[in-house]
């Protein structure tokens, strides 16, 4: 049976995703519809599908409102292979800007929405030029495992983060060596982590550190999505993983620079410990309606 799918274009510097809304959960879409969604040729093109639906109505979403009962939409999301992913940095902000253009929500200034996601509920508030995303409590997951990408000279060891959503993140020399990875072929990593993750590569600008706040490059190899232009998660994991090289001292505000564009990070403590928070854009760009069959 062939249905019409109304969705919204949005992306957050880059990272982009197709958003639609299903307050009652009965639109599931199966991973191929998922991967031909984003596919940039033959679909619409997108980095991930985001379905916004009803944590009432949804199984993951029972946890979600046991934790907030104020978390009533639940970001349900998928990678471009049609993989579900716990927690898309990027992609909160730009459901939250979906949820308030559809009327689905309301943010007045100086407060903030509770969202349900697979890695908990997140908090977003409004900041001049965005949003803002307390993304919670972050963790170093243990292992060290060596990352071997196209057009790296040498395995490097990477770090493993846990912000709701796993990342390895790898410092390298400097920006030619940024500039020259391959990330159109997916880097090994070894071992692998059982649920694999997302690799960020990294390098801390000189000097690191200007007006009292941290500088880095990225460039992310997403898992279930490939190079991206961004990744909110990655960010955040590779803000984290150059504080912790860094050591004792360094700041807990940074601003990573990926391709495309500029995020901010900021480490806070909260009642259950370090919380790490993710601020940029968030954009929405076109609507339209996919018929599927
Ligand atoms: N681009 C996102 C992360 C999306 C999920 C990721 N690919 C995964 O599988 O964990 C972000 O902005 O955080």
């Amino acid at each position: 049976m062939s249905f019409d799918l109304r969705f919204t274009k949005g992306q957050g510097t880059g990272n982009d995703f197709v958003l639609f809304s299903d307050p009652e959960g009965d639109t599931e879409l199966t991973p191929t519809q998922i991967a031909a969604i984003c596919d940039r040729r033959f679909g619409v093109g997108a980095d991930g599908v985001i379905r916004a639906v009803r944590s009432s109505n949804l199984d993951d979403g029972a946890a979600a409102l046991a934790a907030d009962p104020d978390a009533v939409w639940f970001m349900d999301y998928w990678n471009a292979d049609g993989t579900v992913s716990e927690m898309c940095g990027n992609g909160i902000r730009v459901f939250t800007s979906y949820l308030l253009d559809q009327g689905l929500a309301e943010l007045p200034p100086g407060e903030s929405i509770a969202i349900g996601t697979r890695a908990g509920v997140r908090t977003v508030s409004r900041t001049a030029t965005g949003f803002q995303a307390d993304l919670g409590p972050w963790r170093l997951a243990g292992g060290e495992p060596l990352v071997r990408a196209k057009e790296l000279p040498v395995a490097r060891p990477g770090l493993g983060i846990d912000v709701g959503n796993p990342h390895v993140v790898v410092a390298l020399a400097d920006d030619d060596e940024l500039e020259a990875i391959d990330l159109a072929y997916q880097p090994i990593l070894d071992p692998v982590p059982e649920a694999g993750a997302n690799i960020e590569f990294v390098v801390p600008a000189e000097p690191l550190v200007e007006d009292g706040i941290g500088r880095v490059r990225m460039r992310v190899h997403e898992r279930g999505s490939g190079e991206t232009l961004s990744c909110g998660t990655g960010a955040v994991a590779s803000a984290l993983a150059v504080r912790h090289w860094a050591g004792e001292g360094a700041p807990n505000d940074w601003r990573v620079h990926v391709p495309g564009g500029v995020l901010g990070v900021r480490m806070f403590q909260a009642h259950d410990g370090e919380h790490v928070a993710l601020a940029g854009p968030a954009e929405l760009v076109f609507d339209g309606v996919l018929s599927l069959g």
